[in-house]
Parts: structure tokens; C-alpha cells; sequence
């Protein structure tokens, strides 16, 4: 995650929509316009601590595009957050919402701030702080904020809620991936990890894999990466080991993820060390060079780079982070035939079932469980083999593949907009 030189996400997230730019031959206006976002708001956040003091907190708002629709994206609490990382995270999200056609732009937010050194109520003032500051510049039909790491449905909770005291306005849809109870949607805190794992098994049907018994590996037990192991369990794999920030945990019979998730949620700090049903604990980067036949990157950027990617042992990686390949891990995992489902695919069942929260909201309806489920499944299907098609015809590989029919749509709105 270095802010400049090697591996700045923000200057791979302008490489990937260059290159995809250039095989589409798109008029030069359309990387021009899309090579920086439209707007960045950086705000400083000052909260009161447990202990009486005050302490400022610097966040961002980073509203790349917005031709097709909102801006949307989710807010991210960790330590390393920086400007660059909010910028590629807000790219990424224009064109994963592009990827399943929702009628989104992208945005990202972050606050520099890791949540494990907060108590509950100096996160909660933290989150009002953030909602306060970002409130001029968001709204229900101008930019959706939404969960990613270090945040969750109760922390969006907080935020509609200071953001409506703010305003004045009744707005639910204003954020998404709030808790089931106070305006959420059924099946959002499972949908990104849903996406992860029904995008793999799409992909092991076209390379003739059955899913009974394979082995897989999960890097990330949060949000993400626990409901993508639990999904795979459900669907006959073999979870053989998962790794957070503090171990890789291993289990050649499978680990049992239900269980894991329950210990990990009473853990201090919720992470997986100690699990009693593991018959090893290795160092948590050892698990991207695992003999599996799936892998999972549900953690940060940068997990597969010139250094790494070639550990990788698995047929296919579904990509539940955001960034975890640069362009020279991309490179070397095709050069080894290894199947990449890009994020902007893998990781789009958040965005896609946040996207049916805001429906719903704006709506006053609820859809059941399944009928969400049911519709996620056969969009973000469909925008697999649309890009499959697509990478076939152009023989590029599947993020390229992705970027093209994405960068298609946003081009297309601005064109129509009068944008070039
Ligand atoms: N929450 C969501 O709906 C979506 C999240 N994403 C992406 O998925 C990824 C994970 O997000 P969440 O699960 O929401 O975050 P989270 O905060 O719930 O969990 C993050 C997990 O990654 C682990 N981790 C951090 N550094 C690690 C390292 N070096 N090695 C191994 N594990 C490490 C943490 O211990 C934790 O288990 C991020 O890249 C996020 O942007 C993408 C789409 C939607
Ligand atoms: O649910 C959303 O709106 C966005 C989730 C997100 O931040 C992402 O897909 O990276």
C-alpha cells in the first residue's frame, strides 16, 4: 500500500482503464476524462477521546465518476489509508458498477484510523465526525457511501443518522449496508462473499473443475472472507485454510468455517488465532503459495505482485479484495494459465446488493432473502459471461476483459452527456 512509486494503487487503477482504453481504441478524451477523479474531499475530524483529549482524524471522499449515476462506494477505518488509495478504490468502483450495469458511478472514502484502538463510543463519535464532514457533498441520489474494511452496518447506522440531524431530511438510502433492522436489505452482509464464491464455482464449471472435496484457501476472515470460505463449504469445497492479519490457519480436511466464525467474532480483536480446529498455525503470508486448487485474496492490495504472484499454485483466484494483483502479477499468474475472476467482478456482489438496498429503501418494500440472493446471482452470472464472451473474441485476459465492457458503458453516458 506505498503511497508513490512502486505498487501506488492509484497509478495501477490508470494503467488497468489505459490499457483497456487503448484495445477498445476509445477517442483520447475518454482516458483524459477518466484517468483522475471528478472531485476529492479531505477533511479533518476532530473527536473527543475516552480520556477528556481531543484527537483529529484525517478522512477523504473520493468521487471519481458520475456519468451513469451516483457516486457509490464504501468508507474504509484503517491506518493505512492515504489519498492515492481512496483515489484507485473510487476508479475501481466506477467500472465495477459498470461491470454488473448498475446506474452507479464510483466513489471510495477513508479515514486514517485503525478501529481496533477505538472503543465503541470513540468510533461511534468518529463516524458522526466523518458523516458530518463528507454531508455537503453526499446524499440519496448523489453519492452512497457504503461498509468496506474496518466499518460495518452499525457504523452506517450512525452515519445516516448524523447525516439526516445534519440535513434535516429523512434519507435512508443515503448510505447502504445498514443493518437488516434499521432500513438494510436481506442478505447484504452476505453478498459480497456470496459473489466471491458463486463467481469461483462459474469459473471451475468452464474449466470442467467439480467443486465436491477442492481445495481452497481464503486470505482475509472478515466480512468478506469469512461469508466466500462459507459459501464454499456450502458447496461441497474443502476450506483447507484461512489467514487474517495475525496467522494462516490449516486444515487438510477442511476447516469447519461455521465454527471458525463463531470463535473468531469472540476474539479479541475478532482474529483467528487459537482456533481450536486447526491442525497447524503458519505465518499469514504463507498462504498464497498453499497447494489449493481456489484461491481467495479477501484482504488489501498488492497480495500478488513481481515478488509474489509466482507462489501461486491454484487453477483459480477469485479476487474478493480490491487491487490484490498488480499488472506484473497479472502477468505472471497468466503466463502460469492461472484463471483470474478481476475484483471488479469477483468482489461487485456488495455493490450489486447494495445497490438492491437502495431500491428497496427508496421503494419503503422489502424483498425476501432469496429473491435478493436470486437477482444478485443472475446479474453478476450474466456479467461473467459477458466478459468471458469478450475475452474470448479479443483474447485478453479477464480483467482486461472487464475493463472493456465497463469503460464501453461510462464512455457511452459521457458521450451522450456531451462530455466529449
Ligand atoms: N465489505 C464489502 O462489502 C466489500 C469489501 N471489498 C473488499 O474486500 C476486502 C476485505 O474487506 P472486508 O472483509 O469488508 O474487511 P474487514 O475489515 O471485514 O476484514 C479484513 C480482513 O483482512 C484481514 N487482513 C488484513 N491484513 C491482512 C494481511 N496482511 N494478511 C491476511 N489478512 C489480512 C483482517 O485481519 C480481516 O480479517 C477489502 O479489499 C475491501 O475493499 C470489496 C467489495 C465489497
Ligand atoms: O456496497 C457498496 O456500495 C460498495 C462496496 C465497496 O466499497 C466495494 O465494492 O468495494
Amino acid at each position: 500500500m506505498a503511497e508513490k512509486g512502486v505498487n501506488n494503487p492509484f497509478v495501477i487503477a490508470q494503467q488497468q482503464v489505459k490499457s483497456a482504453c487503448d484495445k477498445l481504441g476509445t477517442p483520447q478524451e475518454v482516458y483524459e476524462i477518466l484517468k483522475n477523479p471528478i472531485r476529492v474531499l479531505e477533511v479533518s475530524i476532530p473527536v473527543k477521546m475516552d480520556d477528556g483529549s481531543i484527537k483529529t482524524f484525517v478522512g477523504y471522499r473520493s468521487q471519481h465518476n458520475d456519468a451513469v449515476g451516483p457516486f457509490k462506494g464504501g468508507v474504509r477505518f484503517h491506518q493505512d489509508v492515504n489519498e492515492d488509495e481512496v483515489k484507485a478504490l473510487s476508479t475501481w468502483m466506477t467500472f465495477k458498477c459498470g461491470v454488473v450495469g448498475i446506474p452507479y458511478g464510483g466513489g471510495k472514502g477513508g479515514v486514517i484510523a485503525d478501529p481496533f484502538e477505538l472503543s465503541e463510543g470513540e468510533m461511534e463519535r468518529l463516524a458522526r465526525g466523518y458523516a458530518r464532514a463528507i454531508a455537503p457533498i453526499i446524499g440519496e441520489k448523489i453519492d452512497i457511501p457504503a461498509p468496506d474494511v474496518g466499518t460495518n452496518g452499525q457504523v452506517m447506522a450512525w452515519m445516516v443518522d448524523e447525516y439526516e440531524k445534519t440535513t434535516g431530511r429523512f434519507e435512508p438510502g443515503v448510505f447502504t449496508g445498514k443493518p437488516v433492522t434499521y432500513y438494510g436489505s436481506l442478505a447484504r452482509t452476505e453478498a459480497t462473499g456470496f459473489g466471491v464464491a458463486i463467481m469461483a464455482r462459474y469459473a471451475a464449471k468452464k474449466l470442467d473443475l467439480n467443486l465436491d472435496g477442492i481445495r481452497v484457501a481464503v486470505q482475509g476472515f472478515g466480512n468478506v472472507g469469512s461469508y466466500a470460505a462459507m459459501y464454499m463449504e456450502e458447496m461441497g469445497a474443502k476450506v483447507v485454510a484461512v489467514s487474517d492479519v495475525s496467522c494462516t490457519l490449516v486444515n487438510n480436511n477442511g476447516l469447519n468455517i461455521k465454527e471458525l466464525m463463531e470463535y473468531s467474532k469472540g476474539n479479541k480483536n475478532k482474529m483467528i488465532t487459537g482456533f481450536p480446529g486447526a491442525e497447524e498455525e503458519i505465518d499469514r503470508n504463507a498462504v498464497i503459495g498453499l497447494e489449493v486448487d481456489i484461491l481467495m485474496p479477501c484482504a488489501l492490495e498488492n497480495v500478488f505482485t513481481s515478488e509474489t504472484a509466482d507462489q501461486v499454485k491454484a487453477k483459480i483466484v477469485s479476487e474478493g479484495a480490491n487491487g490484490p494483483t498488480t499488472p506484473e502479477g497479472d502477468k505472471i499468474m497468466s503466463d502460469k494459465g492461472i484463471l483470474v475472476i478481476p475484483d471488479i467482478l469477483a468482489n461487485a456482489g456488495g455493490v450489486t446488493v447494495s445497490y438492491f438496498e437502495w431500491v428497496q429503501n427508496l421503494m419503503r418494500y422489502n424483498w425476501t432473502f432469496e429473491e435478493v440472493q436470486e437477482k444478485q446471482e443472475t446479474s453478476m452470472n450474466k456479467a461473467f459471461d459477458d466478459i468471458w464472451a469478450l475475452k474470448e473474441e479479443h483474447n485478453v485476459d479477464m480483467r482486461t476483459a472487464a475493463y472493456m465492457m465497463s469503460i464501453k458503458r461510462v464512455a457511452d453516458a459521457m458521450k451522450l452527456r456531451g462530455w466529449y
